[in-house]
């Protein structure tokens, strides 16, 4: 059972402020009428009869009219406020979900770009896009009227109509495609300096601000280029659908004079005839003039149609009981997101609560990649993973991070405090962060920081040292103490204060019967392993009691290139 199933069922529960929506355009269109009616009685019946008194009784009339036409157009205004927080409500998460899920699904996709589009598509939908169009099939009811004045003026209405209407297509054909460019490069652009500014430190010391401020600038350029041709074109249709409006405001005129001279039609008419043309063509210039807005709303609505297609909803699972720590694998096949490649093939272990394995292989061997299988980040192309013999997909992902706890190699922390980064930014009780920072013996560092557990750290906690980070980060993975822990080289930038922390940590969760998974070749880690995998070349060359993997002889062979860097690392860590 989906939560939500796609893009348009979300879409569905809006349908009912829509409709309202419809109904408040057709009331305030009939509205309209008000002042060409208005019109025609004054000049046709008032100063014809010159009775003062019809003209208060109209004037008292069309004003009542026009009030109610004010407080429609309001009532329409909150709605579509309205209409704006309920679309949000019923999107946000969903969506949210989707690109976490895109994102790792496709690094490279720029699927945080869908948070930008569905503001872009509600702007369009509870703005002056949506009204415009709910006007729009309000225009063949007034060109009829135009008709019913006299047909002459019907004619001149509807060519006019038909002429700004072909003008709308040409912007359309013209510039659809630039503008769809310019906002491919312009999000290009965009991407390249977020994840360019990600790494100032970097660009400062190599000297690189030049040669990337360069390339930032091709991208930049090119998108302002692209708007600029897209402009131009439009500017040209806009302006010249202006300049028809106002010679189609003196051809209605004309027409009508003409129409009055020949006795036809009556001078009131003549001036209700232009007002309505004017309210006939307004509709139609306004979709003109809301065209860049509505190709862009468009835009992100097949894009975001296409990210809830491709990205389904998360499923639903049955609650399954807190796991014990046992964790397998059988045949697992591995390759990165979006690749049938394998990078890691033929891994198959067990483990039971309480027991630990070292990950040990040569750099390049896939030993993240195999964490990325083992946490759920990356799914297996073959075989499985499963905690306590259930595969991993088939719990609940937010459980399942609370059962599995995980320390990426590369450090990353969320801007927020300490304590809000080590909860994993969820309310959580000072009690059992500070618990989690015990076990990971950090407690005392974060107590000697001027704020504490308050903290603020930015994005990557600069404020911090390399090694500060890994032991907060090693605590945000033993928060609500989970199960399994599984640690990417968990001692990469620690000092022997941090070392010896970690490994009191590993002591404590092995007696505690907590299953350790962890990636490092420090002898002093590798010797609280009960079990070892070595890892060559993405094979699972052996696996089974630290003490008789890590003998050489019990490495199989190995492929000529691979063979002396894990026999010279396993003959380090034997020894
Ligand atoms: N997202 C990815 N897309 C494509 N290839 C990848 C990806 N991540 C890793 N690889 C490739 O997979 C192989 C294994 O990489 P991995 O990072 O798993 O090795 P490792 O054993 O952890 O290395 P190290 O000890 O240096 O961290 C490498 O050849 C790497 O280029």
């Amino acid at each position: 059972m989906n939560k939500s199933d796609t893009f348009k069922d979300a879409l569905r529960s809006y349908r009912a402020i829509f409709g309202a929506v419809v109904l408040f355009s057709a009331a305030i269109n009939t509205l309209m009428f008000v002042g060409p009616l208005y019109m025609l009685q004054v000049y046709d019946r008032v100063l014809q009869s010159r009775s003062e008194v019809t003209l208060i009784a109209l004037t008292v009339i069309a004003v009542t009219m026009l009030i109610i036409y004010g407080v429609l157009e309001w009532i329409r205004s909150r709605v579509l406020v309205r209409a704006g927080m309920q679309f949000d409500n019923v999107m946000a998460s969903p969506l949210f979900s989707r690109v976490v899920s895109s994102a790792l699904a496709a690094p490279g996709a720029k699927s945080e770009f869908a948070l930008v589009d569905i503001d872009r598509l509600r702007e369009f939908l509870t703005g002056s896009g949506l009204i415009s169009l709910c006007d729009v099939p309000w225009v063949p009811v007034f060109l009829a009227v135009c008709f019913f004045f006299h047909p002459y003026i019907g004619w001149v209405a509807t060519a006019g109509a038909v002429v700004i209407f072909v003008l709308a297509i040409l912007n359309e054909f013209t510039t659809k495609k630039t503008l769809n460019d310019a906002n491919s490069a312009s999000q290009a652009a965009q991407h390249f300096a977020n994840t360019t500014l990600q790494n100032v430190e970097v660009i400062r010391a190599l000297g690189m601000e030049t040669s990337l401020r360069g390339r930032w600038n091709a991208m930049h350029r090119k998108t302002l280029e692209l708007q600029a041709t897209a402009s131009d074109r439009a500017g040209v249709l806009v302006s010249a659908s202006k300049f028809v409006r106002m010679v189609l405001q003196v051809a209605i005129l004309c027409t009508g004079a003409y129409l009055v001279l020949e006795r036809e039609m009556s001078p009131g008419m003549m001036v209700a005839a232009s007002i309505m043309m004017g309210r006939a063509l307004a509709p139609v210039d306004q979709v003109v003039g809301q065209w860049k807005q509505f190709i862009g709303a468009r835009s992100a609505y097949n894009r975001l149609s296409e990210l809830f297609t491709r990205v389904p909803g998360e499923t639903e699972r049955l609650q399954l009981p807190a796991p014990t720590g046992q964790f397998s694998t059988e045949g697992l096949v591995i390759a990165p997101p979006g690749s049938r490649n394998p990078i890691v093939a033929g891994v198959s272990f067990a483990l039971e609560p309480g027991e630990a394995l070292a990950l040990v292989g040569p750099s390049g061997a896939g030993k993240s990649s195999l964490v990325r299988a083992l946490v759920g980040v990356w799914q297996p192309i073959a075989g499985g993973v499963r905690l306590d013999g259930s595969e991993l997909q088939h719990w609940n992902k937010d459980k399942l991070g609370t059962y599995v706890g995980y320390l990426p190699q590369t450090v990353e922390l969320f801007a927020g405090t300490i304590a809000e980064n080590i909860a994993r930014f969820r309310d959580a009780t000072a009690e059992e962060i500070v618990l989690a920072s015990q076990r990971a013996g950090v407690h005392e560092m974060i107590q000697a920081l001027p704020d504490g557990y308050e903290t603020q750290i930015g994005i990557s906690g600069r404020q911090l040292s390399g090694g500060q980070r890994q032991r907060i980060v090693l605590a945000r993975a033993l928060f609500g103490d989970p199960a399994v822990l599984i640690l990417d080289e968990p001692n990469a930038n620690l000092d022997m204060d941090g070392e010896e922390a970690l490994v009191r940590s590993l002591k404590d969760l092995k007696a505690r019967n907590r299953t350790v998974i962890f990636v490092s070749h420090k002898i002093g880690l590798l010797a609280l392993s009960d079990k070892a995998l070595i890892l060559a070349d993405g094979r699972m060359r052996a696996f089974g009691p630290t003490r008789e993997v890590l003998q050489p002889k019990a490495v199989a062979p190995l492929p000529v290139v691979n063979q002396p860097a894990v026999a010279a690392r396993a003959m380090t860590v034997a020894s």
